[in-house]
This record gives C-alpha cells, sequence and structure tokens, in this order.
C-alpha cells in the first residue's frame, strides 16, 4: 500500500535501477542521472578497480581485451553483480553530488514488484556499501502507475503493464495497492538475446549486444521500417561461413516470427492476469483499457497483439521510460 510508505526524515534521492538503465531523482529536480547500467573493471587489478561506468563504459561492452571485465549490475531484473552494483551506485551518487554517507532513510529504490527476500536484502547491500544510507525499496509498477498519472488511490482497477529491459510487470491496482500480478523475466534484453540466437541459428552470422539492440530499435520504429513485409534490414556483423565481417540484408518480415514469440510471452501474463481479475476490477479495466509504461512500451507490436488478444484499449503512456522516474519524484515530494 502506498500508504505505508513513511519515513522520519524525507528521502531526498531516488534511484531507479533498471536492467538497461540507471536514473537517479530528487524530488525538486527530477532525473539527476540518467545512463546505462554498466560498468567497466580492470580484471588484473587485485580489487578489480572501476575503469569507467554508466555511458563511458557502454562502448566497451563487447570490444574489451583479456584484461577488462564488463559487468552489469541486473539480469533479467535480479541484482547478480554486486560488485557492478556498488561501482554503479557509487558513481550515480557521486555524478549528482552526494559526498560522504547520505543520511539515514534518506533513498528510494525501485525493485521489482515479485522480487524476493533475498533480492531485497542484496539491493540493500548494495545501497549500503555504495553509501546511500539505509533505503526504502518501492515497487516498480505501482511507482509507474504514479508516474502515468493513474487513480490508484481510487476504488477503481487500473490496469498496467511496465515494460522494462529485463522484466515486464502486469498489474491491476485499486486503493492504492497491488490486487493481480504476474511478472515475466522478459524485456527489451531478452528480444536483444532472441534477435542475436535467430541470427545465429538461421543466417550463421553473428551480431554483438549493440549492433543488436539498434537492429531492435529499428524494428520497434515503424516510421523508418513500416509495418510491410517491403522494407530491407542491414545488418553488420561476421559471416560464420566465411569467418569475415560483412553486412547482411533481410526483408524485415524475417523478424517477424521473433517478434512475435517474444510479445506471445507478454500477452499470455496479461491474459493470465486479467483471468484473475475480480469482476468488479474487471468493469473498471473495461473501461479505462491497459496502460503500458517502460522502455520498451512502445513497440507497436506489443499493442496491437495485446489488443488483439483482450479486445481492450491498449495505451503507451507519455514519455513511457520515465513514468517510474516520474513517480519516483512524485513519491518524494510527498
Ligand atoms: N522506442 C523503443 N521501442 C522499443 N524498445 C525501446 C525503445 N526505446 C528503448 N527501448 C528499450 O527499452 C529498454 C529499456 O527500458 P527501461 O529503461 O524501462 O528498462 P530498465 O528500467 O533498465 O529495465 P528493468 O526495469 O526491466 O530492469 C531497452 O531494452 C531498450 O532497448
Amino acid at each position: 500500500m502506498i500508504s505505508s510508505f513513511s519515513w522520519r526524515s524525507a528521502p531526498r534521492l531516488a534511484f531507479d535501477v533498471g536492467t538497461a538503465n540507471l536514473r537517479v531523482i530528487s524530488s525538486e529536480r527530477g532525473i539527476l542521472f540518467d545512463e546505462p547500467s554498466i560498468c567497466c573493471f580492470d580484471a588484473d587489478d587485485y580489487n578489480g578497480a572501476l575503469v569507467a561506468a554508466g555511458a563511458k563504459a557502454l562502448p566497451m561492452a563487447d570490444r574489451t581485451p583479456p584484461k577488462l571485465r564488463i559487468g552489469r549490475p541486473l539480469r533479467r531484473g535480479v541484482l547478480q553483480d554486486l560488485a557492478a552494483a556498488r561501482a554503479l551506485l557509487r558513481y550515480a551518487g557521486e555524478c549528482v553530488g552526494v559526498r560522504g554517507r547520505i543520511s539515514a532513510k534518506s533513498t528510494l529504490i525501485g525493485v521489482p514488484a515479485d522480487a524476493t527476500q533475498a533480492e531485497r536484502r542484496a539491493f540493500m547491500t548494495a545501497a549500503r556499501d555504495a553509501n546511500l544510507g539505509v533505503v526504502q525499496l518501492v515497487s516498480e509498477p505501482v511507482v509507474a502507475a504514479i508516474g502515468a498519472g493513474l487513480p490508484i488511490m481510487e476504488a477503481t482497477g487500473c490496469m498496467l503493464v511496465e515494460c522494462g529491459a529485463g522484466t515486464t510487470e502486469v498489474v491491476v491496482i485499486s486503493l492504492g495497492g497491488v490486487c493481480v500480478s504476474r511478472t515475466v523475466r522478459v524485456g527489451g534484453a531478452s528480444l536483444d538475446q532472441a534477435i542475436t540466437d535467430f541470427l545465429h541459428l538461421r543466417h550463421k552470422f553473428l551480431i554483438g549486444e549493440q549492433s543488436a539492440e539498434r537492429l531492435k530499435l529499428e524494428l520497434a520504429d515503424e516510421s523508418v521500417t513500416g509495418s510491410g513485409a517491403d522494407c530491407d534490414m542491414q545488418v553488420r556483423g561476421r559471416c560464420i561461413e566465411a569467418g569475415l565481417p560483412t553486412v547482411l540484408t533481410l526483408p524485415r518480415q524475417a523478424f517477424d516470427d521473433v517478434l512475435v514469440k517474444h510479445f506471445t510471452m507478454i500477452v499470455e501474463a496479461v491474459v493470465d492476469t486479467l483471468n484473475e481479475t475480480p469482476p468488479e476490477l474487471s468493469h473498471d479495466i473495461l473501461e479505462r483499457g491497459i496502460i503500458l509504461t517502460g522502455g520498451s512500451a512502445p513497440f507497436p507490436l506489443l499493442s496491437t497483439m495485446l489488443a488483439k488478444a483482450t479486445g481492450l484499449d491498449v495505451m503507451v503512456a507519455d514519455d513511457s521510460r520515465y513514468c517510474v522516474a516520474r513517480g519516483l519524484q512524485a513519491l518524494l515530494a510527498g
């Protein structure tokens, strides 16, 4: 329940720690820091000295010699690399002017709604090690709903799908609490991986993480590719058979199966959630439709498939990738 967020001294900062991006938010100035969730360490150094973090570390991914190690704090929404989390949180804190230890009860961190106790403890440990003081964890989809401007405190059901890089969270919220929820550990990052696997297995063609991300964003942008089959996609990488760098040209349509398979997992989670939703809340959702938030929300095929499977209106929130950040700012402002 939102009303249970209470603290003696008001929090000053909030951290939206995502699989793809880390954002730091203040109540007065909004987003102070917005960079990729990635670090590069010196693998030869006993203490694993930090070489670069955030935007400076991103171009290093897939391009490191053996003496460097790339670390990503989260995988599929779960904190998996504590050293990277600690280093990135500390770096972000320093970028926004955190010096020394923040006073107790001064930081909010958004976490997936289904985070286990162990996962929550891992976030607390990373935040403590990064000198962020005592932290309050808040449920990301609820915060996203606040950021999307949904009337979550009212006696009416709102269905929201938070589409991130590592997780997709489906919630039905009413009276400030989550009534029904489902989390699937798929998102923009697993779609990048599915595209990479498809090119590897079907076309014997290797591409890196950043090329997969660029290709996915092109596929998502129908103003560039159109939604029809008559557009060609050019992919730069290495042909396995020739062993040489080359350009592969494929029709846009060649990626349809990969995209449909990926979004089907999300559609199933939404349909399962609707199946469990009590009838009065179903009535409200019929009127209000489904709201999509998060960075992966603008993919047009997702809205199309959801509308077809449910018969409901599907709307992407304004500036969907910043809904969690806006919600955290609203919570900080009280
Ligand atoms: N226009 C777009 N269309 C489709 N996907 C997009 C678009 N813009 C960004 N993305 C994807 O959104 C994802 C990042 O979203 P977001 O910042 O909400 O994730 P995150 O908070 O880091 O992840 P999570 O909350 O799942 O841990 C990336 O996978 C990125 O490729």
